[in-house]
């Protein structure tokens, strides 16, 4: 599979720097990323990693927009509504949405073709290249319900193509599909990753960090550490990041520290 073929086109990749500074999210002002301070270099191909609750879906959709935070900032280099594809993780609502593959990766372009924008012939080739990049040719007038787990999130990777974003946030890419779907979806985000986009993807098996994610940023509501995986990934920092997070309190108010 040649991840890179539709991206051909492509325009030329922005330089975002992605930093938070001292940022705080959450929902109902209960806290679920704490006083978070960090900086994403362009370019960097992060795994957002931690153990369950650790806040690592949160911090995703507050860099995709979709919660404001309570306290600190997000700075993003780039437009956030322009430049960030966002996968949330898989849910029911994929699944049943009724529509054929092709429309349904076609919703890609939507920022490129605005709510009257019409699907030329240019565009309907880069939805079928899309298509062929994560090996779904043959799959467009398929109801996107009659698709197994494996070929739903490649149509998924193939509208986030289509976005054709410099920064591409991705919540557990890899959960409960089979192998040779994660070995070809971890070829497309090694092509983003070469192409110099910023990915961070949130991943729980550490063998597929180890082997594909240069860099980790380790939560367990607050940062245990960010950095080169070698360094991050290690059991003393994991253990510390299991023991924050055993120790957090789910009902804590606004904020435990009293200095902010
Ligand atoms: N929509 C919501 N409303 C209220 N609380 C939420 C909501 N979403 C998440 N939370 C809470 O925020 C905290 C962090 O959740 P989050 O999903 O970000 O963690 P996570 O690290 O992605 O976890 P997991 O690995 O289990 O998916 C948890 O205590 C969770 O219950």
């Amino acid at each position: 599979m040649n991840a890179a073929l539709p991206l051909a086109h492509a325009a030329p990749v922005l330089p975002p720097v992605l930093a938070f500074d001292d940022l705080t999210l959450g929902y109902d002002r209960h806290p679920a990323v704490h006083h978070l301070s960090a900086e994403i270099p362009a370019g960097a191909l992060v795994a957002v990693i931690g153990p369950n609750g650790a806040g690592k879906s949160t911090l995703l959709k507050g860099v995709a927009g979709e919660l404001r935070p309570i306290g600190g900032t997000i700075r993003l280099g780039c437009d956030p509504h322009r430049d960030v594809a966002y996968m949330p993780q898989r849910g029911e609502m994929d699944h049943s949405f009724p529509v054929s593959v092709f429309d349904m990766v076609a919703m890609g372009l939507w920022r490129e073709l605005g709510a009257f924008g019409r699907l030329d012939g240019g565009r309907r080739r880069r939805v079928l290249a899309a298509l062929a990049a994560v090996g779904l040719s043959g799959f467009e007038s398929r109801p996107i319900g009659s698709l197994s787990g494996g070929q739903l999130q490649r149509a998924r990777f193939a509208r986030l193509i289509l976005q054709d974003a410099p920064v591409i946030l991705l919540d557990e890419p890899f959960a409960a599909i089979d192998v040779r779907t994660v070995e070809d979806l971890v070829a497309i985000i090694l092509g983003w990753h070469a192409e110099g986009r910023t990915v961070l993807a949130v991943v729980h098996d550490f063998e597929q960090v180890r082997r594909h994610f240069p860099s980790c940023l380790l939560l367990a509501r607050e940062l245990v550490a960010s950095g080169p995986t070698a360094e991050v990934l290690t059991e003393p920092l994991l253990h510390r990041a299991r023991h924050l997070s055993e120790a957090f309190d789910d009902h804590a108010a606004a904020c435990r520290r009293d200095d902010k």
